[in-house]
């Protein structure tokens, strides 16, 4: 398998910028899931990629092969690539065989091998071979995709939210088995996904797009530890922001004096901190905050606290066996390094 090189890769529908000059490499042998809200261009981007459609300017590249660039474009069928769409790609009619060998050629179609090895690469038992789509999971139905998909042995293969039709536990579940299989295959793949734990748990690097810009590309933690922005930051997880004051290596803010990282420019600031960050004691040091909230999930839970004497409020993070009573007064401190974004307008005038 080959990586990946886009550069000023741009795509406009009339007065619609979808992709407004993406760069982005995606390592040989290696998973970038493109994470992203509706409508900020990560469908435009698979199909550019895909062939579908032909860029404005910029060039895709797959390995040193130029395979797309506004006037010249390599046509789909000749890209050698793999794809697994949403749900639904599977032909009713055939037989699970017979649907993921349907793009070889017709000696390799007959061969049990290369069935036994793609059942395999997917999880899925060999007695599978016979039977029909209907009579599959869900998530077997894509996990069969995505071994019609490596049958070819294609250059690079692209997900376009292939797990979204799937039950939270199955979407889980899937994406592992999927990602498993896509890198005991050696592929190059593209990821699309609005779902930031999707991203986060699947991919080895992501790439985090607004708006047809990528504002972020790296692996997981950097992404989630260190994001580029605020908006960044709630976009991958939950957040507390704090306004705050940096010198040197700490920051005083309405959670005491935390550790920032490294690099920190001294002054007014914003403060992240994630949720899981804050530990809830009984007494001692910290910030005394009273209990509002408790949020229960079953492996963890989140506690809404406000601060005393006023405020603000703050969200926790607590494994579900160490939940404190709603109303009970507790104290606050911060556990690792918190990331420092400039202060807002407002508070940087204050
Ligand atoms: N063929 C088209 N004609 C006109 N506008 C388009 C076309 N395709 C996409 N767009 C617009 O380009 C922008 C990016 O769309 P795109 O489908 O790439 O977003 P997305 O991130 O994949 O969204 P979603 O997660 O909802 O699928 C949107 O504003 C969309 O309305």
């Amino acid at each position: 398998m080959t990586g990946l090189t886009i550069r000023g890769l741009t795509k406009n529908f009339g007065a619609v910028a979808a992709l407004a000059g993406v760069d982005l490499d995606v390592p040989a042998r290696s998973l970038t899931a493109i994470l992203g809200p509706s409508g900020c261009g990560k469908t435009t981007l698979l199909r550019l990629v895909a062939g579908f459609t032909t860029p404005d300017a910029g060039t895709i590249r797959f390995g040193d092969r130029l395979v797309s660039e506004p006037h010249t474009a390599v046509p789909p069928q000749r890209r050698r690539i793999g794809y697994v769409p949403q749900e639904g790609a599977l032909f009713p009619h055939l037989r699970v065989a017979d649907n993921i060998t349907f793009a070889l050629p017709r000696a390799a179609r007959r061969s049990r091998d290369r069935l036994a090895e793609l059942l395999d690469l997917v999880e899925l038992d060999a007695s599978t071979a016979d039977r029909y789509p209907h009579e599959l999971s869900g998530g077997q139905q894509q996990r069969v995709a995505l071994a019609r998909a490596l049958a070819p042995d294609p250059s690079i293969v692209l997900l376009d939210e292939p797990f979204s039709s799937l039950d939270a536990n199955l979407r889980l579940s899937t994406g592992r088995t999927v990602a498993q299989a896509l890198h005991a295959a050696g592929a190059t793949a593209i990821l699309v996904t609005h779902d930031q734990d999707e991203a986060l748990s699947l991919a080895d690097q992501v790439a985090v797009m607004r708006a047809g810009h990528l504002v972020q590309v790296g692996p997981p933690g950097t992404v989630y530890a260190t994001p580029a922005d605020p908006a960044v930051a709630r976009f991958v997880g939950d957040a507390v922001l704090l306004p705050a004051v940096i010198t040197g290596r700490t920051a005083r803010c309405a959670l005491g004096t935390v550790t920032v990282r490294d690099g920190s420019a001294d002054g007014r600031a914003q403060v992240l901190i994630r949720p899981e960050q804050i530990e809830i004691l009984d007494g001692g040091p910290g910030v005394p905050a009273t209990v509002g909230a408790v949020t229960y999930f079953g492996h963890d839970a989140t506690v809404t606290m406000t601060l005393q004497p006023d405020g603000p409020d703050i969200t926790a993070r607590v494994t579900g066996t160490r939940t404190p009573h709603p109303g009970s007064s507790v104290h606050l401190t911060v556990n690792g390094p918190a990331t420092a974004f400039p202060a807002l307008a407002s508070t940087a005038s204050s």
